[in-house]
């Protein structure tokens, strides 16, 4: 749409006091990663097959499943391309990779996701180097994804019921479903589009189960498509959001897999039936706890996405003079506005952060892994969880803030908002849902409790715990260091607060699961245990305000710095031109509902009953 820039737009740029392109950079992680990021953009969003006449919203369940597949693999066509000519484009360093590319060609989610997420990296991570070199072709047939929730269980994957049963005669693992509740449920891709993929199955060696482990399984013919004989398999229907992403349903009839087919890197069934267990039994659970980590840096992204179109929008809106006499104010001018806002700016960069640095931790842990060496391995999965179920609330509530700050116009599709929130929300459950992930740092936390309390050697990590014992915590300090102590006091005063608990429940007699389970909402729930003061509140409160008041100039500056191409995101209201309501007037009348003068229906339903004693 071609057109002026808004002027309100116009002169928030020029207030901007800092230079956009170089947090641009920042955000990149250099000046050469801008450089390629926009090379990448400029070369997927600019083919024309990927690009809608008729908005999503307007297509059936099939034809949106169908439309995001052909996309997909032009998708995939191009990533190869680009692969070929080694351009690295999934570095979760930045969130430059092909991944937010996705938002704006689907709107929703790239049925290929855990294809190109999961699938491939579990099979680098867990398969031997052998099977590495037979399965990873980059001109393979495969279209994978990764099943192991069932219908009966998600969060405690020990209770999975499905079986791979080695059979010594013939050198195969027998896949099978036992029952209703042991059916998979969930994996993307499933439903229509993978022809093989990875399961989690309890493994059995002559009658002895050895848990839970990853089994490459084809469900598909590679030629007709046809489900294998022994393979039930389908579509779950649709959902709140993620309605492209084809998740699916798999039963197993006794399906034989070669023995060579169990991904065995870390642990081995041997050809006479010989159990070669692993270095540490949680390394099966290693994909989701990469997962975990990456989606820390996608939930940033979205944010960023959800600030930009909030922040433009609120720029461009007026709505209500602050004093009678003056015309009516960009609604970003309201406090309130900015504190809805700024704080999804401030998340998204926070989250970012720690986002690479999660990132960092992780290659530094798998390369220990690798020597052999697990030490740091419980630390790097407490952290993943409780970043990964933080991140994802904070996300999805952020996120609605923003779809509320736009009033009404936030509730159209058209804004895109709705969509960012049910991809944002989904985040919570899947990879491990948030109590779960949460009672896991819990988990952790009370550990290392226990040992402050016996007064036993902690870890440098954990030095805070002692300090809160002998009652070391400083006065309170309204300073960035200040708040970081009193962010150690709360997690540490919290942690003694559910370890008492447990302990007293443990002390009426209750055995450790129950009590564990009685202290559970103390476990995952935080109050004020800080020497912080009425006075520091409200020291702080009038800094924040302060704060609030010298981001205002640079707020559409920080989201410009976001560097988010009008295609990717989607919205009537946060396009870079600010020409909202021009925009929300064209997406109108797309809607099938305005073809007709009058609809068909008047006629049929309408008029014989108004017009009935009047004919
Ligand atoms: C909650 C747990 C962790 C519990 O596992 P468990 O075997 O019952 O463990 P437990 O006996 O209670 O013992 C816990 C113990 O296991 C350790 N542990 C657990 N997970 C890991 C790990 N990844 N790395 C390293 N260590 C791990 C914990 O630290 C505990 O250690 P400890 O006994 O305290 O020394 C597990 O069931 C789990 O991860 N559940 C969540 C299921 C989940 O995340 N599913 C994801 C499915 S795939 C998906 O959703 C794809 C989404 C789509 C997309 O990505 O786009
Ligand atoms: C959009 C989407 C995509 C997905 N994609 C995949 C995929 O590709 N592959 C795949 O295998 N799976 C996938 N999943 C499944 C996902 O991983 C599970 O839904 C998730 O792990 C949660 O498990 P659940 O649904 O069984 O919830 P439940 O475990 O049944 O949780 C229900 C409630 O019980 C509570 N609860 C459960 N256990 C405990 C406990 N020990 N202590 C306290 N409270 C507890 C939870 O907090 C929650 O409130 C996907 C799910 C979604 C929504």
């Amino acid at each position: 749409m071609g057109g002026r820039v808004n002027e309100d737009l116009i002169k928030e740029r020029r207030k901007c006091t800092f230079d956009i392109k170089e947090l641009t950079h920042i955000i990149d992680c250099g000046e050469e990663n801008t450089i390629k990021r926009k090379q990448i953009d400029n070369y997927i969003l600019n083919i024309k097959e990927l690009w809608d006449d008729v908005p999503e919203e307007y297509l059936s369940h099939k034809e949106r499943y169908e439309n995001a597949i052909k996309k997909a693999f032009i998708v995939l066509k191009v990533l190869r391309q680009l692969h070929t000519g080694n351009i690295q484009i999934t570095d979760h360093r930045t969130p430059t990779n092909v991944y937010s590319i996705q938002d704006g060609i689907f709107r929703n989610v790239n049925p290929l996701l855990i294809h190109i997420g999961l699938f491939w990296s579990t099979i680098a991570a867990q398969a031997s180097t052998e099977q590495q070199a037979e399965w990873l072709q980059p001109d393979s047939s495969m279209i994978g994804t990764y099943v192991q929730t069932e219908l009966g269980h998600g969060s405690f994957i020990r209770g999975i019921e499905t079986t791979a049963t080695y059979d010594s005669t013939t050198d195969e693992f027998i896949l099978h479903t036992p029952r209703l509740s042991a059916y998979k449920w969930w994996p993307g891709g499933l439903g229509n589009t993978a022809n093989a993929c990875l399961v989690m199955a309890q493994l059995y060696i002559n009658g002895t189960c050895h848990g839970l482990h990853i089994f490459l399984a084809q469900i598909r013919d590679f030629d007709t498509h046809k489900p294998l004989p022994g393979i039930k398999v389908g579509e779950i229907g649709p959902k709140m959001g993620f309605n492209t992403a084809d998740n699916g349903f798999l039963g197993f009839d006794n399906h034989r897999i070669p023995r060579t087919n169990m991904l065995m890197k870390n642990v081995q069934v041997l050809r006479d039936g010989t159990y070669v267990k692993p270095k540490h039994d949680k390394l099966t659970y290693g994909s989701m706890l990469l997962t975990r980590v990456t989606l820390i840096s996608d939930l940033a992204y979205q944010l960023s996405k959800a600030a930009t179109i909030a922040v433009r929008y609120s720029a461009v809106r007026r709505q209500s003079p602050i004093k009678s006499n003056e015309p009516e104010r960009q609604i970003l001018d309201f406090v309130s506005q900015q504190h809805k806002l700024f704080i999804t700016i401030a998340s998204s960069h926070v989250y970012r952060v720690v986002g690479l640095w999660m990132w960092n931790s992780h290659k530094r842990v798998t390369a220990d892994i690798h020597e052999g060496n697990m030490g740091q391995l419980p630390e790097l999965h407490a952290l993943a969880c409780c970043l990964k179920a933080i991140s994802s609330r904070d996300a999805s509530a952020l996120v609605e803030q923003c779809r509320l700050a736009c009033g009404g116009h936030g509730y159209m599709m058209a804004s895109n908002l709705p969509q960012i929130y049910a991809y944002t929300t989904a985040a919570v459950t899947y990879e491990g849902e948030y109590t779960v992930l949460l009672l896991q740092t819990a988990r952790y936390l009370v550990k290392f409790w226990r040992l402050a309390a016996e007064h036993k050697p902690l870890p440098q990590n954990f030095a805070y715990f002692e300090d809160y014992i002998k009652k070391n915590f400083e006065q309170w300090r309204n300073s960035p260091e200040g708040i970081i102590e009193g962010f150690k006091a709360i997690v540490a005063g919290k942690t003694k607060a559910a370890y008492d608990t447990l302990q007293c429940n443990l002390r009426n007699g209750r055995e450790f699961e129950e009590a564990w389970n009685m202290a559970s909402v103390q476990l995952t729930n935080a109050s004020e245990y800080s020497t912080i003061s009425r006075n520091d509140i409200e020291a702080l409160q009038s800094r924040y305000e302060e704060l609030l008041a010298l981001i205002r100039p640079n707020a559409v500056g920080l989201v410009d710095a976001f560097d988010i191409r009008d295609e990717v995101l989607c919205s009537t209201l946060g396009a870079y031109d600010g020409r909202v309501y021009e925009r929300m007037m064209e997406e109108a009348s797309k809607s099938p509902l305005n073809e007709d003068v009058v609809n068909e229906s008047f006629h049929k339903y309408i008029r014989p009953v108004t017009m009935k004693n009047k004919l």
